[in-house]
């Protein structure tokens, strides 16, 4: 009997088994709300696509497309290499760095290759860094620079929600993401294509983002899907020249549930690799997540317990991914 041994992580990771999903095509959702962010009503159109769903589609944002074409061929080099080079020095346990197959640490799995960054160079951690200083130096730059540009787009759209609520203040949403100590995250997620059987595989399993929004961008194969308020998932068809904004349960607090997080997924289906770049941005570590007094009518109560972004990261950490995390924090 011919026993092999088994040495490596990324190895194992290709034994762990992940569920395949019905072969029934997925329905095309068509109503995805599109907003203009140079046009005037753009408030009023993002405000409703929050409400409604959680989600809209980003365009005339701004944002070069060779500043997101150069990232997405240094993470296709990243990634076409073999197993043994993606492996990098992040020590067991900690979520950042490379990662296939095992999503967060509670046993959550998908068809997913990926590198998780932290973004905020005042709040990187030693390994943070070390994983940064791993890999090729024009692949850091893009990634420097990319990130930059999230961070100033996010602040741009969450600029615009504020006054879509008719906040007083235009900066209520995005100092919180704006501030030097926010602790906001990337994730590159690489989808290898899949066999032609009609099988569909879960790519990323269903979840909500703990953060205030995420800002996605992917390539132009599919696999998005959102749960509509009906309990349906719809597949988003994907545009590789916008990004897709989702609300966060941070948001839906700071809102009181006006605005709710967006629950979302992946299934790999396609026969080309799917590419995504989600920038995660989030508050500082002791930011009080709050319902922001400016919105609250007058006898308004929240509908949360207090506690700071530190507190609800760390919660949220120790959950599954298709954990209701907020219901730990409601009142
Ligand atoms: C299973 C998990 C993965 C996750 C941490 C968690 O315990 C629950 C939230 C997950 C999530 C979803 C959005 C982002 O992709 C992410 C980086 C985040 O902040 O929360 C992931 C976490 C992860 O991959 O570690
Ligand atoms: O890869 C995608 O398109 C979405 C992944 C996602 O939802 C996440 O990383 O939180
Ligand atoms: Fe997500």
């Amino acid at each position: 009997m011919v026993v092999k041994v088994v040495s490596h992580t990324s190895e194992l990771n290709r034994f762990l088994p992940i569920k395949p999903c019905k072969t029934t095509p997925p329905t095309i959702f068509s109503g995805t709300p599109e907003v203009d962010l140079s046009h005037p009503e753009a408030k009023t159109i993002m405000v409703k696509a929050c409400q409604d769903y959680g989600f809209f589609k980003l365009i005339n944002h701004g944002v070069s497309f060779h500043l997101i074409s150069n990232l997405e061929n240094h993470a296709l080099n990243f990634f076409s290499q073999p197993q043994s080079l993606k492996h990098m020095a992040a020590p067991p346990h900690d979520p950042f760095g490379y990662g296939s197959s095992r999503i967060g640490s509670n046993g959550d799995v998908g068809r997913v290759e990926y590198l998780l960054l932290n973004t905020n160079p005042d709040v990187l951690s030693p390994n943070s860094l070390l994983i940064l200083h791993q890999l090729p130096v024009l692949f850091r730059c893009a990634l420097e620079e990319y990130m930059v540009a999230m961070k100033k787009m996010c602040c741009e759209v969450l600029e615009v929600m504020a006054e879509g609520l008719g906040i007083g203040e235009r900066n209520a949403l995005s100092r919180v993401v704006g501030d030097q100590r926010s602790d906001s995250c990337f994730r590159l997620n690489y989808y290898p294509p899949v066999a032609a059987d009609g099988n569909m595989l879960i790519g990323f399993g269903e979840h909500t983002d703990p953060q205030i929004i995420s800002v996605l961008r992917s390539n132009s194969e599919s696999g998005l899907q959102i749960c509509l308020n009906d309990g349906s998932w719809v597949s988003v068809p994907p545009d590789p020249t916008s990004f897709f904004i989702n609300v966060g349960d941070s948001l839906q607090v700071m809102t009181n549930r006006r605005f709710k997080s967006v629950k979302h997924r992946v299934l790999a289906e396609s026969k080309k690799s799917r590419m995504s770049m989600i920038y995660f941005g989030g508050a500082a570590l002791s930011e009080k997540i709050a319902p922001l007094k400016s919105l609250m009518s007058k006898d308004e109560e929240s509908l949360y317990k207090e506690f700071t972004w530190l507190e609800y990261k760390n919660a949220a950490y120790k959950s599954r991914l298709a954990d209701n995390r907020l219901s730990l924090f409601e009142k």
